[in-house]
């Protein structure tokens, strides 16, 4: 497979999938500079160049990893060079598959794949599109490797690239204010993180293993009168789920720009 445009996430996927067992040298990557490149390479143990035509001559699946506004560009590149049954999939956030196609011998399948950065430690969640009756099992299988997957009708994609591609954003948005409260509480900053991510991590394993909504499971971590529900006074009189309901709306408006 090919990897193009190895910068944030698409350095994300690639961990994961060496991580599954994914032997390096059915990688071909680009990246830019050549610097970076070469980093890159000496890093992971595959090959990385700057050249994109190349790195998908003998790929059946390319990744496009740069950011949106590069993506026609390099499929103008790559498309005589690939592989009659070659399918291209983009990771790139508000690019329709009608742009990708539009660029794409006849006959190439086009995907889209909304993932996220977790695709490092394995646990992405990745929704994924492509036109009516294509069948996406190699590229499931794929995406199965860093994470979980999950199909979608492309009306959805805004709305996913903000829930799911934005999503940890969020997290780590909360992350940061929890850490910093406990460092200007007196605790050391190596401790503070310590405790705020294995909490965030044990609560999102919480809510998993359960089959309750999360506002139930909220309710249960809350007695009344007590310091939780001291704490959500303060949420709720600062509107903090409302924030969050506009904040995700805003990201999918952004995600539909991104098209224009
Ligand atoms: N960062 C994230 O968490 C997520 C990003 N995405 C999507 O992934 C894509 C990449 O995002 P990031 O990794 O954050 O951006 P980035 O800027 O870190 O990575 C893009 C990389 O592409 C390289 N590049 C640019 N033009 C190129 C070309 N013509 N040929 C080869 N390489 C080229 C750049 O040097 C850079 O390293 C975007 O389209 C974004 O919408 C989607 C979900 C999550
Ligand atoms: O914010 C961005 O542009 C990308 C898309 C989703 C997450 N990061």
């Amino acid at each position: 497979m090919a990897i193009i445009g190895v910068g944030h996430l698409g350095e994300a996927v690639l961990i994961g999938l060496l991580e599954s067992g994914m032997p390096p040298a059915q990688i071909w990557a680009t990246a830019q500079p050549a610097e970076r490149a070469a980093i890159l390479a000496d890093a992971y143990g595959i090959e990385v160049g700057t050249d994109n035509a190349g790195a998908v001559s003998e790929a059946d699946v390319v990744l496009i990893a740069t950011r949106p506004g590069a993506v026609e560009r390099v499929l103008d590149e790559i498309a005589p060079a690939l592989e009659p049954d070659a399918v291209v999939v983009s990771l790139a956030a508000g690019v329709p598959l009608a742009k990708l196609a539009a660029r794409l011998p006849e006959g190439t399948i086009a995907v889209r794949a909304m993932t996220n950065v977790a695709a490092r430690a394995r646990e992405a969640a990745t929704a994924l599109t492509a036109p009516e009756g294509t069948d996406l099992t190699e590229i499931e299988d794929l995406f199965d490797r860093v994470g979980v997957t999950v199909t979608v009708e492309e009306s959805l994609m805004d709305l996913v690239t903000a829930v799911g591609g934005s999503g940890p954003a969020f997290l780590l948005y909360l992350a940061d204010a929890m850490t910093s409260a406990a460092v200007d509480g007196g605790m050391d900053r190596a401790a503070a993180r310590v405790m705020v991510e294995q909490t965030l991590l044990g609560a999102c394993l919480h809510l998993q293993s359960s089959d309750e909504p999360p506002a139930e499971l909220l309710d249960q971590v809350t007695t009344p009168g007590g310091p939780t529900a001291a704490a959500l006074d303060v949420l709720n009189d600062a509107a903090v789920g409302d924030a969050v309901r506009r904040a995700v709306a805003a990201a999918a408006r952004r995600g539909r720009g991104l098209a224009r």
